[in-house]
Parts: structure tokens; C-alpha cells; sequence
């Protein structure tokens, strides 16, 4: 994809339809009550649209919605080439609207054009793609049962799904959860984050246009206690899949609990360790990685690295070449195709990373923070206890710890609640694998940093994650509830009934 110049961004996004209304039963409608709530662009605290602020009674319309299309089967039982022929469909109109989506992202959230035209709109169409692509390619099973039985192990949509949503790729987390969802057949309740709604409403527009019958595919802006809460506690939703902070994430079990005990999927925060020990080849391509790992995005990734474990013997080295490469990651205007790190979600949460950085005592790089912007910034912490070591901090901020041996950077790592992802580079295979295997996380890749791709599992360990995966045929079981059906062989005077 070749890039556009800033100017001419800026005025594709001048010149934008922006949604305003929740998309619900194939079209947009108000909120029920008539209430919005302001949308800005957090690069220049300009107001970009007010967007319908629903409710729970809005919630209620959307799942009766939902409901009706799952039990109609004009969705669920489509045949399962048409369902995918569909979602083909899909992708093909967000390729065709891709610019204008990647603006609309960068302008809502925050985010690089760069990363929205390179990452998150071509990642989303691959990701949407990849979950079409398996509709009519994943079998059920047999079991081995005997040979005077058949059965089969079948897996069936779960039916209406809940799907509660982040801000820090808002695009890129809606197609993670409604690839699957959508090619398991279930119908979905969508809340994007307050802060950007949004695309998803662009996408779920495209979705109707591509074919999507009307109530398999519905969007419901609002705020976490407004929206979310009910989606949360709702008696006619059978499954939350959530992607957000742990503490949020948490709530949702209570309210699975106290409602309707559906299903929970949770993705959540992340400490992830990026260890490097003395043996490691190439430092400056380890600080490459390193560096991409915590400011890319900004940080604000629940998989980026925002701890580095560091051999002292190669400490000093790793940190000049960490500077250098630091200094690529230039913060400017999101819309400037030059530019590596733009605005922070939103003023509350740059307040936040702010908080944070007044409490590093000893900054190695950057710490400038302005008007909405943060540099990249790596701090040396007394020790794994500190605050800047323990806390999801979820901005450009990377936290060096030394150690001396392997085995203290492996209780380094996993000394944390969370487990998510970790990272290790050492040049002894047979250490850095029982490294991988000594950690506990979800996804740990050695000499490199990444989430892995559209074909492995994506989730956390112990405070990360909870009941799934995204990703993968794996993030298809979520959506779906397996049944078995048994069939007995045997004729009447086999059976030895008095
Ligand atoms: N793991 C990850 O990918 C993410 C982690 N975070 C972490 O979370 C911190 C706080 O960010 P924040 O946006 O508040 O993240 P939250 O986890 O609070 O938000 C995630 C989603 O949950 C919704 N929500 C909020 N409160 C409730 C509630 N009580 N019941 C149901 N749904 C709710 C939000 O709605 P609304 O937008 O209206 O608040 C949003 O759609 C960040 O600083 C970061 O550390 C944040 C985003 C993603
Ligand atoms: C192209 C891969 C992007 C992976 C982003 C993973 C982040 C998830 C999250 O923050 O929830």
C-alpha cells in the first residue's frame, strides 16, 4: 500500500461521513433515550462527532435482535459456503473503503496513519479472511465409541455473543472476535470503547452491504456501566468474549455469576518480560526488537514488552543501542505518514502514563511528555517490586531491570500477576526452550518479539486470560458448544431387556 502525504490525509478526514447512530438490525438507529456522548481526536482535542449513547433498553433491542436472527437461522444455519461466500464479501468492501477506515481509526484513537494503512486495516482484513476462509473447512468428530454405536461430536454456534471491545485497536480486536463468532454462526452485540466507536460501526455498515442478514451483526456504543454492564448481565446472551484491562475483565465473571452463568472469555492485561542474556547474538538487532516490543503503538498493547530483564554484562551495550534505535520512533502528528508514535488514547489515559512517569527516579531516554504525546522512554527500576516493574502502565514506557544469572531472569518473569506474553534472546537453543517452557505465558517467542500470527493462539496466563483464545482455529471453540449425538446400533433382540 503506498502512503498518501499528510495533507492529503488530512483532507480525506475533513471530508469524512463519520456514523453517529448504534448499528442495530441491519441499519442505524439513536439511542433509545436520545443521548450522545462526544467523540474527539486526541492528537488536537477536536470534536469529531457525537455518537448515539445507548443504554441498557438499547442493549435489550439489540440481543432481541440478535436472538431472533440465531433462532430464525438466517445466519446460524446458512449453508456454510454462503456464510463465508458472505464474509469473502466483507473483506472485500473493507479493502475497498481501507483508507477511509485507516483515517477514521487514526483520527479517533490516536493511532499512526502508518500503522493503521501498514497494521491494523490489512491485518484486519487478514484476520476476517482467515476465519471465512475455515467456515467449510473444519470438521466435526467421531468419537471411538463401539462398534455397536455411532458417536459423533458435534460442534454447534453458541448463539448470541456478547462482544465487549478495547480502544487500542479498535479495528483490529473487532475483527479478532467477529472472525470467529461470525463464521461459527452466532449472532453478536458489539461494544466498541467509548473512546472509539467508530469503525466498528463503519465495519458493521460494510457487513449489511456485503450481505450480512439484518441482526447478526449489531454495534451499541455507550459507556462500560451503560452498555457494557448489561451486555455483561444480560439473560438472553450466551457468551462475553472481552478484551480490556484485568480489572474489568474481572467484573464480567460477577456478572456471569449473578445472571445467567454464560460463558466468559477474558483477555487481559499484560507485564510482558523481554529477557536478554549475555550470550545473545546481534545486540543491535535484539534492541530493534526490544524497542519495537515496548513503543510500538505507543505501548499501548497488552502484549508489548515493558519490562527488560538484562544481563549486566551486556547491559550497557544493549541500552546505546537501544537509544539509537529508540530515536526512529519519532512522536508527531498521527497523520504525518513520518511520524512512529502518535497521541494517547485520550487525556484521562495520557494523565495516567504521566502519573507513571513522575515516578521514575532515574530516566535513561526520553521522559518528555506534551500535550497528549509521550516519548519513548526507558526507565531503570530498583528492582522487579517497583511499581513501574509490576503495573500495567500501557504507554511508551519501558522498565530495565539487571540481572546475573538465567535462572533469576526466569523468576524475574514470571514474578508477576500477569502472563501474557514474554520474549527471550540468548544463543543457546537448549536454554532460551526451556525458557519458553519455564514461563508462564501465553505466547513466548525467543530472538524476537511478536503475538505470533493469524494461525496461533493469542491469550494469557494466570491474571492475563481466562477461558479462551483469540486467534487460530482455536478462537473458533469460544463461539461454539459441543454436542454429542449418540446413536445406538444394536437391533431389538440384540438387547437383552427383561
Ligand atoms: N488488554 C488490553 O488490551 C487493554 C488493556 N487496557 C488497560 O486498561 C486500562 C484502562 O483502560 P480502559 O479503557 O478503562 O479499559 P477497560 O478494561 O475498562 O475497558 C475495556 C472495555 O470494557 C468496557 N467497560 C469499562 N467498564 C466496564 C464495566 N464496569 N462493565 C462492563 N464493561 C466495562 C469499556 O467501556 P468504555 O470504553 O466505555 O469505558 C471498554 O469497552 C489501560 O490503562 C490499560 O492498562 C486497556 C485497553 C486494552
Ligand atoms: C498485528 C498483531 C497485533 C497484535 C496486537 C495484540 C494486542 C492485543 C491487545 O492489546 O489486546
Amino acid at each position: 500500500m503506498s502512503l498518501l502525504t499528510k495533507d492529503e490525509y488530512e483532507s480525506i478526514a475533513a471530508h469524512q461521513d463519520l456514523p453517529t447512530g448504534a448499528f442495530i438490525d441491519g441499519g442505524y438507529r439513536p439511542a433509545i433515550s436520545g443521548q450522545v456522548f462526544e467523540t474527539v481526536n486526541p492528537a488536537t482535542g477536536a470534536l469529531l462527532t457525537s455518537i448515539a449513547a445507548c443504554g441498557v433498553e438499547d442493549v435489550d433491542f439489540a440481543v432481541e435482535k440478535a436472538r431472533e436472527a440465531f433462532d430464525d437461522g438466517r445466519w446460524s444455519k446458512m449453508h456454510p459456503s454462503d456464510r463465508k461466500d458472505v464474509l469473502i464479501r466483507l473483506c472485500k468492501l473493507i479493502t475497498r473503503n481501507a483508507r477511509e477506515l485507516a483515517v477514521m481509526e487514526s483520527i479517533d484513537s490516536g493511532k499512526t496513519i502508518y500503522d493503521c494503512e501498514t497494521v491494523d486495516v490489512p491485518e484486519t482484513i487478514h484476520c476476517l479472511k482467515w476465519h471465512a476462509e475455515a467456515i467449510d473447512k473444519i470438521y466435526d468428530q467421531v468419537s471411538p465409541a463401539s462398534d455397536d454405536h455411532i458417536a459423533m461430536v458435534v460442534r454447534e454456534p453458541i448463539g448470541v455473543v456478547g462482544l465487549v471491545l478495547p480502544w487500542n485497536f479498535p479495528l483490529l480486536m473487532l475483527a479478532w472476535k467477529i472472525g470467529p463468532a461470525l463464521a461459527a454462526g452466532c449472532s453478536v452485540v458489539v461494544k466498541p470503547a467509548t473512546e472509539t466507536s467508530l469503525t466498528a460501526l463503519k465495519v458493521a455498515e460494510l457487513a449489511s452491504e456485503a450481505g450480512l442478514p439484518r441482526g447478526v451483526l449489531n454495534v451499541v456504543p455507550g459507556g462500560g456501566a451503560e452498555v457494557g454492564e448489561p451486555i455483561g448481565r444480560h439473560m438472553d446472551i450466551d457468551m462475553v468474549s472481552f478484551t480490556g484491562s484485568t480489572v474489568t475483565g474481572k467484573k464480567f465473571l460477577s456478572y456471569s455469576a449473578e445472571s445467567n452463568a454464560k460463558e466468559v472469555v477474558l483477555e487481559m492485561g499484560g507485564k510482558n518480560p523481554a529477557i536478554v542474556m549475555d550470550d545473545a547474538e546481534n545486540l543491535d538487532r535484539v534492541a530493534a526488537h526490544v524497542v519495537n516490543g515496548a513503543f510500538w503503538n505507543m505501548g499501548e498493547n497488552c502484549s508489548a514488552s515493558s519490562r527488560l530483564i538484562v544481563h549486566k554484562d551486556v547491559k550497557a551495550e544493549l541500552l546505546e543501542r537501544i537509544a539509537h534505535h529508540a530515536k526512529h520512533w519519532n512522536v508527531g502528528e498521527p497523520l504525518d505518514p513520518e511520524t512512529r508514535m502518535g497521541a494517547l488514547v485520550s487525556e484521562g489515559h495520557y494523565n495516567k502514563v504521566c502519573g507513571y512517569l513522575e515516578q521514575a527516579e532515574n530516566v535513561l531516554i526520553g521522559g518528555k511528555a506534551e500535550k497528549g504525546f509521550v516519548e519513548a522512554t526507558v526507565v531503570e527500576v530498583p528492582g522487579n517490586d517497583a511499581t513501574l516493574a509490576r503495573e500495567e502502565i500501557f504507554g511508551p514506557v519501558l522498565s530495565v531491570i539487571e540481572v546475573s544469572g538465567f535462572d533469576e531472569a526466569i523468576s524475574i518473569a514470571n514474578d508477576t500477576e500477569y502472563g501474557l506474553c514474554a520474549s527471550i534472546f540468548m544463543a543457546n537453543a537448549k536454554r532460551a526452550i526451556r525458557g519458553a517452557r519455564a514461563i508462564r505465558a501465553g505466547t513466548v517467542t525467543v530472538n524476537s518479539f511478536g503475538e505470533g500470527d493469524i494461525t496461533t493462539p493469542f491469550g494469557g496466563y494466570k491474571q492475563s486470560g481466562f477461558g479462551g483464545r483469540d486467534n487460530s482455529v482455536h478462537a473458533h471453540d469460544q463461539y461454539t458448544q459441543l454436542k454429542t449425538i449418540w446413536i445406538d446400533l444394536t437391533d431389538d433382540e440384540d438387547e437383552a431387556v427383561d
